[in-house]
């Protein structure tokens, strides 16, 4: 066999802050049938709620074991303090994983993290089987990542270094460039027509022809999303970046803090004053889990936008604090005294 075939592949899950990246993984697990898959977790809020989920999720190959969190800042940031040292330890183990899948952060650019394979001390051992790029539909079509173009006018005109008003389009096009396969996302909001619409605009926004399939809940099969054999790390320059230039590139454009989640009456009216909440700061994501009266199962609560879900995720465990907690992500300058304010009260 030769060294390339030797290497163990990995999968890069991208995607925007709640566009279905967690739901995904949880669907190849659904479909590992025995196959050593390990799973890397980065968050950009400093909880870690996603390898949380997961591990709760029941699915046989979601044990804590397989998952390894790296909470508290995007992995393209932390590559050489966190992300190599998790990928040998990952390689180092007696049973190795046959497939490793990291789901970055919302906010992470995958560019760095694809270059960080070509570190000497991985770069033998593993390869990128593909970049996955995870796109909320709905968000989309409702013009989330989309600039306002009098603004980037005025902006050029000022400096023409700048291609964006907006930061969230400046992210999601580089979560694109970088994709091996792209998936189409919560199809289930989406009519024909508008999934046909957003077909067209994300293909604009490829650099090179890329699949794009629509999904629901991320459920593909996972002989489509895993053995794509992109070897992307010796593929960089078909994946240009807006960062592409510099080593450097910040994140303060968003901003994430987290709040105690109040105890409420019922699931329904703590979502409905959450979206609430989050429709009137304009924050991006909301998650977390809450305690409620008398109950002993956790609740778990996703909001993307104002469009919330909430299901019981698993029993709170002997001498655990019942203390709710929610992660908050926005673009910076949120209000954090009032929004804390609006959802304690
Ligand atoms: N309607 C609908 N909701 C979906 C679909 N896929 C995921 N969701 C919901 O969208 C929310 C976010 O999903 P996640 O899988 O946590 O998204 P994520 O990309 O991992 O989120 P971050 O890690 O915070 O960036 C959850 O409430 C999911 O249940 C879908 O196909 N349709």
């Amino acid at each position: 066999m030769s060294q390339s075939l030797a290497k163990v592949p990995a999968t890069i899950v991208s995607g925007f802050l709640g566009a279905g990246k967690t739901t995904l993984v949880r669907h190849v697990m659904s479909q590992a049938r025995g196959r050593r898959i390990a799973i890397i977790v980065n968050e950009f809020g400093s909880l870690g709620i996603d390898g949380d989920l997961l591990a709760a999720c029941g699915i046989p190959g979601c044990e804590a074991e397989n998952i390894v969190e790296l909470a508290n800042g995007c992995i393209c940031c932390t590559v050489a303090d966190d992300f190599l040292p998790t990928m040998a330890a990952l390689l180092d183990r007696a049973e190795p994983p046959e497939h490793i899948l990291i789901e970055t952060s919302g906010l992470a650019l995958p560019k760095p993290l694809i270059k960080a394979f070509n570190w000497p001390s991985i770069r033998s051992r593993v390869t990128v089987d593909g970049v996955v790029t995870v796109v909320d539909g709905p968000a989309v079509a409702e013009g989330r990542f989309a600039d306002d173009p009098e603004a980037v006018a005025a902006q050029r005109a000022a400096d023409d270094s700048l291609d964006h008003d907006n930061p969230l389009a400046e992210v999601f096009e580089d979560q694109l460039s970088a994709a091996d396969l792209v998936v189409l996302n919560k199809a289930d909001l989406l009519d024909e027509a508008a999934l046909a619409r957003l077909r067209t605009e994300i293909a604009a926004r490829l650099p090179r022809a890329v699949k794009v399939v629509a999904a629901r809940e991320g459920a593909l099969d996972i002989a489509v999303l895993l053995g794509l054999g992109a070897a992307a790390e010796d593929d960089l320059a078909a994946r240009p970046s807006h960062h592409d230039g510099s080593d450097d590139h910040e994140h303060d454009d968003f901003d994430s803090f987290v709040v105690p989640m109040p105890e409420a009456a019922s699931p329904e009216a703590l979502v409905a004053k959450l979206a609430e909440v989050a429709a009137r700061f304009d924050v991006l994501r909301m998650k977390g889990f809450a305690s409620l009266p008398g109950k002993p199962m956790r609740l778990a609560v996703q909001g993307v936008g104002a469009r919330f879900r909430h299901h019981f995720d698993r029993p709170w465990a002997a001498g655990e604090a019942r203390d709710g907690r929610l992660v908050v992500i926005g673009q910076s300058g949120l209000d954090k005294a009032a929004i804390a304010a609006a959802i304690a009260g």
